[in-house]
């Protein structure tokens, strides 16, 4: 069963809610207590929806709801968080994206801890955005905290969180990271793929390189070979390992390996550089680096 003991945190408000909101929120759960202590389960489900659907942000009664549905639903072998974003339920619990539905693992590799997660959409055409795919951001807890805790592990917490400059430092050192890829949209072809990395990490090899990387870029994209096959749920994952090396595998399989910190730190700037996919994703990969630099 999900604890309520939350070590980290998933996009927290930066701000102290006003009195007004923390007035609303208490009212708000309140109901909930009623239906709960009246006994009815689907009741005080119903009030929390309501409630949350007055306050949609409001990270308690996010948390409420996740406990209700995990604890009070008819199936509660539940064990991901079913509402918004909230935090880990503990340090083994998968978290999901709550746009997509897609559930992450809360630890990779064995040492690799989930710190923020966030939504890749695509203009097609000029004009529809689709879900294209959520994302994961890992990093080992034991490089983190090497790496890190000297330069920043004075600063307590709330000013770290305010630190893009660790989300930066993360980026550049020799920290074992992956991001994982779980496609959502289900007719993603091998050559879009191909292409909207030629773009993206093209764009990105440009900013940090400053030189003309065609090669590199071939290379990376050149992993993509036209017989693989992506629908919803399949799972790219680009793993950073020590020296710079770039893994990279498909369900599970490792389709290619090339050691480059230009090519390493212009895939991470995709996902939580200032200009990511998601800024949703930089925020979360802040607040809980700073809470793991203080555990
Ligand atoms: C019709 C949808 C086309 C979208 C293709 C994106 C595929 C994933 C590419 C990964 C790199 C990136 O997100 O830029």
């Amino acid at each position: 069963m999900a604890s309520l003991r939350f070590p980290f945190l998933f996009s927290q408000p930066h701000k102290t809610p006003s009195s007004a909101s923390s007035d609303a929120s208490t009212r708000s759960f309140s109901t909930v207590a009623v239906a709960l202590a009246s006994g009815g389960s689907s009741l005080a489900a119903a009030g929390a929806i309501i409630a949350i659907t007055q306050s949609p942000k409001n990270p308690f009664l996010e948390n409420a709801m996740n406990f209700l549905l995990s604890n009070f639903s008819p199936n509660k072998n539940h064990s991901s968080p079913l509402w918004g974003s909230v935090s880990l339920a503990d340090n083994s619990a998968p978290v999901t994206e709550s746009r997509t539905g897609m559930a992450f693992p809360s630890i990779l590799k064995d040492t690799q801890r989930l710190l923020g997660i966030g939504l890749r959409k695509k203009a097609v055409f000029g004009l529809k955005n689709i879900d294209v795919y959520a994302y994961g951001v890992y990093a080992d807890d034991v490089d983190v905290k090497k790496c890190l805790a000297e330069k920043h592990g004075r600063h307590s917490v709330s000013e770290l969180q305010q630190k893009e400059e660790l989300r930066n430092h993360l980026m550049e050192n020799d920290i074992r990271m992956t991001v994982r890829l779980q496609i959502v949209y289900g007719r993603l072809s091998i050559n879009s793929v191909r292409s909207a990395f030629e773009e993206s990490v093209g764009s990105r090899l440009h900013k940090f390189g400053g030189y003309d990387n065609k090669e590199l870029l071939q290379r990376f994209t050149s992993q993509f070979k036209d017989e693989i096959k992506l629908p919803r749920g399949s799972i790219i994952e680009l793993s950073r390992d020590h020296d710079y090396i770039l893994h990279t595998t498909i369900d599970g399989k490792e389709v290619g390996s090339i050691q480059s910190k230009l090519l390493c730190r212009s895939i991470l700037d995709l996902y939580i550089g200032d200009e990511s996919f998601d800024h949703k994703a930089n925020e979360d990969v802040e607040s809980n680096l700073a809470s793991l630099l203080h555990k």
